[in-house]
């Protein structure tokens, strides 16, 4: 029996008493606010927001435990619909597996725009799927008499549990959509410790953060196909030593990520070396190299090597 397991058994009693604990998908195109949704629920950063696009190719677990219920997130990646190649298919991949295998749904769109690219992440939510209609930004919208005509258009599409406007970035009617999602998790023992944030190991975090620093600095230059590897994290004492490969695709890539004289790959090291010093309360000696690996992206195999699956 695994811990999870253990840990539903001990916990039999909580869920006589009307305790509730599901998986949550959020889903949603590129850029409608998922990652800020998450953080938002969550409350700690640990997963990237980014104005740019396909931020998100992980699957980050994020948990928000209630006095009557317990949400296990898990933030699916983007449903990409412009780039096909192999790091793509892996990823809409990743969202049919995962939207297969939870309690609820949440489809995240933005307030006064639904694309067919919402439309195409909405066909990939099987029928059998709760789903609550997240409306975010709606911070955003300039006409707020808009918003009720806007909802009865989207509710035409499917027959949503719940439909819940808010904004994620302002913290507005975000403990509306808690309220509104707990009856629809099915009844059970918490599976995580309360002070359990996230599931993911600190290797993954110091890949994350770096990637996060990456995404930031590099800005418009940012090539496409980039990924963090953490080839060495030992821990001695408070001190953490890691050794950070940042992956392109192409030789000239490699240039735009060390700048003139290394200055660019020196600020992106130093600034994620500073915010993972605050995230595990300690000393962090963190070293990174660029490497080229040509047509990664294509090369599912690769792909699996880096924990994209
Ligand atoms: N005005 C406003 N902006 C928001 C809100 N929520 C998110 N944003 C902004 O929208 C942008 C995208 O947010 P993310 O959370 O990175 O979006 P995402 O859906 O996770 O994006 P991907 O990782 O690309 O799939 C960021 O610039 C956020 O600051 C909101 O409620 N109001």
């Amino acid at each position: 029996m695994n811990e999870q397991q253990q840990d539903q058994q001990e916990g039999g009693q909580q869920a006589e008493d009307g305790f509730r604990t599901g998986f949550v998908a959020i889903v949603g195109r590129p850029n409608v606010g998922k990652s800020t949704l998450l953080n938002r629920l969550v409350g700690q950063k640990i997963s990237i927001v980014s104005s740019k696009a396909q931020t998100t190719r992980h699957r980050v677990t994020g948990i928000l435990t209630e006095a009557d219920a317990q949400f296990v997130f898990v933030d699916t990646p983007g449903f990409q619909t412009h780039h096909r190649n192999a790091l793509n298919r892996s990823m809409n991949r990743t969202v049919s597996q995962v939207l297969a295998d939870v309690d609820l749904v949440f489809f995240v769109i933005e307030a006064g725009r639904f694309s067919d690219d919402d439309r195409k992440v909405l066909s990939v939510i099987p029928v059998e799927s709760k789903v609550i209609l997240v409306i975010n930004k709606v911070d955003q919208l300039k006409d707020k008499a808009r918003l009720l005509p806007f909802i009865d258009e989207v509710r035409q599409l499917r027959d949503f549990a719940e439909i819940v406007p808010l904004s994620a970035e302002k913290g507005r009617n975000v403990d509306e959509l808690v309220k509104a999602a707990t009856p629809l998790l099915p009844a059970g023992a918490p599976m995580y410790q309360e002070d359990e944030i996230t599931d993911r190991s600190e290797r993954f975090l110091a890949s994350e953060f770096l990637r996060e620093k990456l995404f930031r600095l590099l800005g418009d230059e940012l090539p496409y196909g980039i990924a963090v590897e953490i080839e060495k994290f030992e821990v001695e004492g408070r001190l953490r030593r890691i050794h950070a490969a940042v992956i392109v695709d192409k030789p000239g890539h490699k240039s735009m990520v060390i700048g003139r004289g290394g200055e660019k790959l020196k600020r992106i090291s130093s600034e994620a070396r500073v915010e993972l010093e605050k995230l595990f309360d300690g000393k962090v000696f963190l070293e990174v190299w660029v490497k080229v690996k040509s047509g990664w992206a294509d090369d599912e195999r690769a792909l699996k090597s880096l924990g994209y699956e």
